[in-house]
């Protein structure tokens, strides 16, 4: 099943190790992923080609009520499950922190992404990457979308 991509941190070294032997690059982002949405969609997918496999760091719901109260409007093992199902996902692992940047040390990944709504020198975790000669990298918004918009749209029309 999709689910068996939900991945602990104890999981986790087993399954990186196994991709690494294989040869195989990997590419981390994180997010909370509260409503999935086109632009979600399009740059996990662009994120996924520029490697190999792509681990996504989700946020717990009590990561996210911080970050973004009033959210999430989907719980973490609903968030977790629809990124598991996308082909392109290789990999979830929540994380409780209010930044990824010890799941990110632990996945030590050859590069790192988020949308371009982020600067390289805003992401969290892009020294632990460059450091260790990885890449990290932005791709481009879609134009229109984002969970916050979704939500206020809903509401307008409530
Ligand atoms: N329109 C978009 N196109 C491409 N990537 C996006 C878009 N919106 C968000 N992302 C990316 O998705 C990841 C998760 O972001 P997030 O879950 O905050 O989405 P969001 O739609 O911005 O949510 P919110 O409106 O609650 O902030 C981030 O890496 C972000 O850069
Ligand atoms: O969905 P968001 O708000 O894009 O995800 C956040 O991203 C932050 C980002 O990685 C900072 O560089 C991260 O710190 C936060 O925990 C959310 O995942």
């Amino acid at each position: 099943m999709t689910a068996d991509k939900i991945l602990t941190p104890a999981q986790l070294p087993a399954t990186l190790a196994a991709w690494r032997a294989a040869g195989e690059r990997i590419v981390f982002t994180n997010g909370c992923f509260d409503l999935l949405h086109l632009g979600h969609v399009d740059y996990l997918e662009k994120a996924r080609a520029l490697g190999d496999r792509l681990v996504v760091g989700l946020n717990t719901d009590a990561s996210v009520s911080v970050l973004k109260p009033g959210r999430p409007l989907q719980d973490e093992t609903s968030r977790g499950r629809i990124l598991a199902a996308l082909a392109f996902v290789d990999a979830v692992v929540l994380f409780g922190e209010p930044t990824p940047l010890q799941l990110i040390e632990q996945v030590q990944p050859d590069i790192l992404v988020k949308g371009d709504d982020y600067s390289i020198d805003g992401i969290v975790g892009h020294e632990i990457v460059l450091n260790r000669g990885g890449q990290v990298l932005t791709v481009p918004l879609v134009a229109g979308y984002s969970t916050s918009s979704i939500v206020a749209k809903a509401r307008a029309g409530a």
